[in-house]
């Protein structure tokens, strides 16, 4: 007999929820209407083995009963992602007893009025481009850990960039440059403090203020790298707002290379780039408090 065949099969770590329930609110308070349109994700921790070990499903509230209840409690209006995720987190851990935690995830897009002779029209909407709000709550019925983010923020700048001094071997090609393209999609985010969950903040004035900094810095400081341009605007962020714990960023660095004009006669003064998809640099970093 093999030691594996001795050991006893157990079940491990495990979650189920409903993915990507698409729910769009119309609050038609008055004619002029406001959209909430959001993607939510539930997953519920708890005890399960019976369901996976035996297929006895007293356990199980069904994945059908969790998109339910994201569009029921959506009845009473949504408000900031983080708070509706916070009701549900709430009402899942208290309905049933073997639930013992939900960690909730949503993607907020963002629709803009379409402007009709210079107003904004009363119910005809345009998604913008500004990147996507997210939001996630993890909740085990003590502890809540509220994070909040926006990701797919598509953002360039033409100058103010510089790359050099990196070391060079026999593989390396890549030329020493003081002015390039820096392009990105931003992806933040940032975790709240315990206290200021507890408090109650106001979560929708906090996202605003957050990524106008994050792109605010992006724009206004010189980058000498990439890097360095993520942890700026981790700073900024954590500076500026003492509910914030730590912010973590993703940047693919989309490259932009001149294109070599010369075979046609023509000059190439920074005019002419090839946007490349792949592969291109992921820099990834996490900024925080020394106490934290
Ligand atoms: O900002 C950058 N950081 C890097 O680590 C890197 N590596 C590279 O080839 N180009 C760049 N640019």
């Amino acid at each position: 007999m093999t030691s594996s065949n001795r050991s006893r099969i157990v079940l491990g770590p495990n979650q189920y929820g409903k993915a990507e329930c698409r729910l769009v609110r119309i609050d038609r308070a008055t004619d002029r209407h406001e959209i909430t349109d959001l993607n939510v994700t539930t997953q519920l921790r708890g005890d399960f083995t019976a369901c996976h070990t035996e297929g006895d499903n007293g356990h199980v509230v069904a994945t059908d009963t969790q998109k339910n209840t994201v569009y029921a409690f959506a009845r009473d209006g949504v408000g900031a992602p983080e708070a509706f995720l916070l009701r549900l987190a709430r009402h899942f851990t208290t309905a049933h007893e073997w639930v013992t935690a939900a960690d909730l995830a949503a993607e907020q897009y963002a629709w803009e009025r379409i402007a009709v002779d210079g107003a904004g029209h009363d119910h005809a909407f345009r998604r913008t481009g500004r990147g996507t709000r997210t939001a996630r709550v993890e909740h085990d019925g003590e502890s809540t850990v509220v994070t909040a983010g926006l990701t797919d923020c598509t953002v360039l700048k033409s100058t103010g960039s510089e790359f050099h001094g990196f070391p060079r071997d026999r593989y390396t090609t890549l030329e020493d440059t003081t002015d390039r393209i820096l392009a990105t999609d931003l992806t933040a985010t940032w975790r709240y403090a315990a206290s200021a969950v507890e408090r109650g903040l106001d979560y929708d004035a906090t996202y605003a203020g957050v990524s106008d900094l994050l792109l605010a810095t992006f724009a206004g400081r010189h980058s000498l790298a990439l890097q360095q341009t993520i942890f700026e605007m981790g700073r900024a962020v954590l500076e500026r707002y003492a509910e914030i714990d730590e912010i973590s960023l993703s940047c693919p660095n989309k490259h932009h290379f001149l294109v070599d004009l010369e075979p046609f006669g023509l000059d190439n003064p920074g005019e002419i780039f090839f946007a490349a998809d792949r592969p291109y640099g992921l820099i990834q970093a996490t900024v925080l408090r020394e106490e934290a």
